[in-house]
């Protein structure tokens, strides 16, 4: 998908809202056990309440990955099965040496169709750039994370005072364009969000955070905001367990409903 498409989709929906599909198997209601493939008929039916509130999903890999063979089978499934308007996000957080980095970009760009995949860019140039070779695709970058551990590397300041993250960002913008690269700023961070606009005013944030680690959707807003939207707000358990019984997908839906009404409330006062 490209930029000009993903703001039509958020402009048409008035949402910014992504849905975090981490189907963790044990919080599965029971009836759903009995099926052939539980994670995909959960995601389907969570996709089903959710679509006409979000203009993404963002299946994170562990929650597939850790089901082996099976795993990996709902998730191309899901993937499948969310409407073609929607970003699909796969947080998969990967970098590697290049030769490595242009396999994991087919994995997720040419396998499983994603329209971006999630690095971690410790590794520097070629780990990123074999992921922007690929039209319509995108790569998100971790700049500013949302958990405690973000105070390990990301803020180390050098002798002039500049922190990791402003040198990640520095140095990706330059590899990429705000056309194929978004970066992953904690919602938890708000202040941090508004120091990232001012270094990076045209890209897109991927903003996990809210909901169950507690960031402001407010906050995020009047930090991150472009003349674009530039956001793509995250909410995954908040979302998909918002009831674990049977009435677990109307809750979700309702939940998604919630967080796009206060989204087109942002995006009204902007005239967006
Ligand atoms: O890359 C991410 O999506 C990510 C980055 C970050 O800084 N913090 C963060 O929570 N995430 C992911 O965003 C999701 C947050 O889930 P909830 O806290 O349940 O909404 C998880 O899939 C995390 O792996």
């Amino acid at each position: 998908m490209t930029r000009k498409e993903l703001i039509e989709q958020i402009r048409k929906k008035q949402s910014f809202l992504c849905v975090g599909l981490d189907t963790d198997i044990n919080k599965i209601p029971d009836f759903l056990k009995e099926t052939e493939d539980p994670v995909f008929e959960f995601n389907k039916r969570i996709i089903d309440a959710t679509k006409d509130y979000c203009v993404a999903y963002k299946p994170n890999l562990a929650f597939y990955e850790c089901q082996g063979p099976a795993g990996w089978e709902s998730l191309r499934k899901t993937l499948e099965y969310i409407p073609d308007d929607i970003f699909t996000i796969a947080d998969a957080k990967r970098g590697d040496i290049g030769n490595t980095s242009t396999y994991y970009a087919k994995t997720f760009f040419e396998y499983l169709g994603c329209d971006s995949v999630t690095i971690a860019p410790y590794m520097g140039e070629d780990s990123v750039t074999p992921f922007l070779e690929f039209p319509g695709k995108w790569a998100i970058v971790l700049a500013l994370t949302s958990n405690a551990g973000a105070l390990d590397f990301q803020m180390i300041s050098d002798e002039k005072g500049k922190r990791l993250f402003e040198k990640v960002l520095e140095k990706t913008t330059r590899w990429g364009t705000p056309d194929n690269t978004m970066f992953v700023v904690g919602a938890t961070r708000a202040e941090g969000i508004g120091e990232v606009r001012k270094l990076v005013p045209d890209h897109f944030f991927l903003v996990p955070g809210v909901g169950a680690q507690g960031g402001s959707l407010e906050d995020v807003t009047r930090y991150g905001w472009n003349e674009d939207c530039g956001l793509l707000v995250n909410s995954s358990r908040g979302i998909i367990y918002a009831s674990n019984g049977a009435d677990f997908a109307e809750a979700a839906g309702e939940k998604a409903a919630e967080i796009q009404r206060i989204m087109e409330k942002e995006l009204r006062s902007r005239n967006f």
